[in-house]
């Protein structure tokens, strides 16, 4: 994909089976969105081959475009509207396109039970907060009961409550209607809560693809162990963790404040993104360090 002679994905080859959760994570302007918006047709692809529910998303038909749900990264519409009357105009579009097993669209009033929004169901748009607009834009995404959602952002802005909200209507729409969710997130534990798999996008290729643990355990095995003696806290990294710990135990009876880390996914996301931009970099030097 090209932006005139800028080209912004040059390796994105991947597939995402029926039910998955997929999330794409990767630095400002790796190509997230854009990988977004050519798979929801919203952009033409300048080469290559994109195929979702087995059609080309930028010449599909209106049947298509019904079994599928997208929140953008932002959206406005007309400030007079309240969201029941929003939910419910666009709902009706859904209506032809109910299947035995899938009813569509979902009921105004409990998508907005769902997304909390409704103390606000009859409020002007205009007058919703920032949150509160985000809830609606997930609702919006998911009022034809898609066989696939693409959520780009969805909790940005969105408080605790709000956010929590949203990580628990993913698992209903996974787990109760098998719907396939492709997000992205700057959010490293939104992404590890939410995805089977994790997609790294550095500069418009894919750099990294696994379950948030797998790719953990390919950038490092290593761990750390923390620990104290004497009023003095150490850190030593490791391969080994249980037999550097049966060790330490046996060498000193006065440890105190253990504590074995493994490699968390903001840890693996950084060293990713690192490799990628610096390739051939030395990793740090491993061995006891004092931390004072
Ligand atoms: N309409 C456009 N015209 C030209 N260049 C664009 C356009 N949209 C995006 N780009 C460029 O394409 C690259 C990828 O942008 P994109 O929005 O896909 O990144 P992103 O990974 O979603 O970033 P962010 O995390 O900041 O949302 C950036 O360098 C951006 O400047």
């Amino acid at each position: 994909m090209a932006y005139g002679t800028h080209e912004v994905l040059g390796g994105v080859d991947l597939d995402v089976a029926a039910g998955e959760v997929v999330c794409l994570l990767g630095p400002n302007g790796a190509g997230k969105t854009t990988t977004l918006e050519v798979l929801e047709g919203f952009r033409v692809p300048s080469a290559g081959e994109v195929a979702v529910l087995g059609q080309d998303p930028a010449r599909a038909d209106d049947a298509w475009r019904a079994r599928v749900g997208v929140v953008l990264q932002s959206w406005r519409d007309h400030s007079r509207w309240t969201p029941r009357r929003l939910l419910e105009g666009l709902g009706g579009y859904y209506a032809p396109y109910a299947v035995p097993g899938r009813p569509r669209p979902l009921p105004a009033d409990e998508l907005l039970g769902l997304v909390g929004l409704r103390a606000q169901a009859d409020q002007r748009l205009g007058t919703l907060s920032g949150g509160q607009r985000r809830r609606l834009d997930v609702a919006v995404g998911i009022v034809g009961r898609p066989d696939v959602l693409f959520l780009d952002e969805p909790t940005a802005g969105l408080d605790p409550r709000g956010r929590h909200d949203v990580h628990e209507l993913v698992h209903r729409l996974c787990d109760l209607e098998g719907t396939t969710v492709l997000l992205t997130t700057h959010d490293l534990a939104e992404a590890e809560r939410l995805s089977d798999r994790i997609l790294v996008l550095a500069g418009g290729r894919i750099v990294a693809d696994g379950s948030p643990d797998a790719l953990a355990r390919e950038v490092a095995a290593t761990s750390e162990v923390r620990w104290s003696r004497g009023g003095e806290r150490f850190v030593h990294a490791t391969d080994d963790a249980t037999g550097f710990v049966r060790g330490l135990l046996a060498q000193h009876g006065d440890v105190e404040d253990l504590e074995v880390r493994r490699a968390s996914l903001e840890d693996t996301y950084l060293e990713m993104v690192r490799r990628h931009e610096q390739p051939g970099a030395v990793p740090p030097a491993r061995g006891v360090e004092v931390v004072r």
